[in-house]
């Protein structure tokens, strides 16, 4: 493709030659890693890095032009100057894969907590009703039915436009954090729909305060397509504060929640029978979803009128999600020998934390164990509040390792002793090793007791323990199949 085409919609501090306008270029890169031969290497200067350092790297694997931010002369292939190198990316990475969400049926989701259930559950409705689905998040990329690792909840701009043009599905759903949104990864993506689940105290290690947060989330809905609508939930207060601004702009909002204002209101939680009612135009359509909690209620919401407004009648919406299995590492059950329960969850908020100990209680444990850490390095301003969740809701907590991040075993102990003494109460524990936490859980819990683990989910554990296990779900089963054959002996 011709460098003036990818330029088009790209303003450079001085104007490029015709003879670099005319240049013939086979794919770009934002790593010097990457590049071959005839690409556009974008230097960025990033969080740990700074990528104009690698220019002249990528010029010797035979970059044919670069653009950067800094002021460079002197280099042996032609530089543009750009205001903004991540948004550059965006626009050149849109242009080079052919606009490629224009043509898709596009769903992006954001909000702290929620993305990755409703992405899953909104995928099994619409796959189970012939649409053929990718999804791209948290967990993995799926696209053409092929699963693909995911390093980031929103890939790079580079990689989000390639992974859309290589679909072949109806429908591309995304994952959208409000880092991606703040570093230009959905630059040139346009959505149909855009969600938004809710908002808490999160990342502020990263955005200054949670206005911030707020302002950078919303910047989603300055993605929508003409005609494209939001689907917002109202039952917390930004999400009422979102609707008023949508609104005001002219934009068709779907609100959900249970005030009689919303367009798709919460008659009713069953919580006994695992179900909620709706008020769906006319009709009151009383949904049932084997997933636990009120947190799963709303993603099961938002993942409803999605399909609706997709075009999907609700009786076959309702049979499928009354068929959905749930998502790996969020609010998993294991039953173990002895009658207890055993869950892994990913919540690493004081919210979603919340939500797991009280569906717990709300499902019948006799006393809730609570099993959690902080990860070293992130959010530090959260730790007080989820350490007053668990103190003030479980029956007994036991402060354990989470990823560390670089930060010495030690100290993260001490943190832990210096935060329990300052926010926790006399059901505190600490058990530094995760897996010996999880045993002294198991070994001392009775019949319908429910242990919760928090934190990791899905993920694999980054410290080693003592317990050569990769997982919160692999120690589990670990101790439980243990159980069962020591009882069996
Ligand atoms: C702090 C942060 O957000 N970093 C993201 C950012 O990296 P960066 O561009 O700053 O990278 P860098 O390492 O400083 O390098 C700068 C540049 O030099 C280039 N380079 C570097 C080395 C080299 O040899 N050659 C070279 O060209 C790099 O390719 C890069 O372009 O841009 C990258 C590409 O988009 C992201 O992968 C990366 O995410 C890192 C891995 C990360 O951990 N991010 C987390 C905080 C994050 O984004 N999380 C959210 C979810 C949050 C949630 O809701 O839970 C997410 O969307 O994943
Ligand atoms: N609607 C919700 N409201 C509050 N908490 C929720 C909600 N949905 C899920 N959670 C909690 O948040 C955890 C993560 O859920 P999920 O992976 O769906 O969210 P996410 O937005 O994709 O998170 P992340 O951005 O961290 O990947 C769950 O394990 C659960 O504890």
């Amino acid at each position: 493709m011709k460098l003036k085409k990818l330029m088009e919609e790209i303003k450079t501090v001085s104007e490029m030659n015709s003879e670099t306008a005319n240049l013939i270029v086979t794919g770009i890169a934002d790593s010097s890693d990457s590049v071959s031969q005839g690409h556009i290497f974008v230097a960025i200067n990033g969080f740990n890095q700074d990528g104009h350092q690698f220019i002249q790297e990528a010029i010797e694997k035979g970059a044919c032009l670069i653009i950067g931010e800094s002021e460079i002369t002197g280099l042996t292939v032609p530089y543009l100057q750009v205001d903004s190198s991540r948004k550059a990316l965006g626009i050149l990475a849109n242009k080079f894969y052919g606009t490629p969400s224009n043509h898709k049926l596009m769903i992006g989701i954001t909000g702290t907590n929620g993305k990755t259930t409703t992405s899953y559950i909104l995928k099994h409705i619409l796959e189970n009703n012939g649409k053929s689905c990718s999804l791209i998040g948290t967990i993995q990329n799926v696209i053409n039915g092929q699963v693909k690792k995911s390093t980031n909840t929103t890939p790079s701009s580079l990689d989000l436009h390639g992974l859309i043009s290589e679909s072949k599905d109806e429908v591309v759903i995304v994952e959208v954090s409000s880092h991606g949104l703040s570093q230009y990864r959905v630059q040139g993506i346009t959505f149909d729909l855009c969600l938004f689940t809710n908002l808490e105290h999160e990342h502020l290690d990263y955005h200054p305060t949670i206005e911030d947060y707020f302002q950078t989330k919303m910047l989603l809905f300055d993605h929508l397509k003409e005609g494209g609508q939001a689907i917002v939930n109202t039952d917390n207060h930004w999400g009422k504060r979102l609707v008023k601004i949508l609104q005001g702009r002219g934009i068709n909002v779907n609100s959900i929640g249970q005030s009689s204002n919303n367009k798709f209101k919460i008659l009713d939680f069953n919580f006994k029978n695992s179900n909620l009612s709706v008020e769906d135009g006319d009709e009151a359509n009383l949904i049932f979803s084997p997933m636990y909690g009120i947190h799963n209620m709303y993603n099961t919401l938002m993942a409803y009128v999605s399909a609706r407004l997709v075009g999907l009648g609700e009786d076959s919406i309702i049979e499928c999600i009354s068929n959905f299995r749930g998502v790996e590492g969020r609010f998993e059950k294991t039953k173990l020998s002895n009658g207890a329960i055993i869950v892994v969850d990913y919540a690493h908020t004081s919210e979603s934390i919340l939500h797991c100990l009280t569906t717990a209680k709300q499902y019948g444990a006799k006393r809730v164990i609570h099993i959690f850490g902080f990860r070293g390095n992130r959010d530090q301003s959260k730790r007080q509040e989820m350490l007053t969740v668990t103190s003030g809701t479980s029956d007994q907590y036991i402060l354990t390792m989470d990823d560390l991040n670089s930060v010495p075993q030690n100290e993260m102990i001490e943190t832990l002793k210096s935060l329990n003494n300052l926010y926790g109460n006399e059901k505190g524990l600490i058990i530094p090793d995760r897996t010996l936490a999880i045993k002294w859980a198991i070994e001392h819990s009775n019949p319908e007791d429910w242990i919760i683990i928090t934190g990791k989910g899905h993920e694999t554990y980054q410290q080693n323990y003592r317990l050569q296990t990769n997982s919160d779900k692999e120690t589990v089963l670990y101790f439980s199949n243990k159980k069962k054959h020591s009882r069996s002996n």
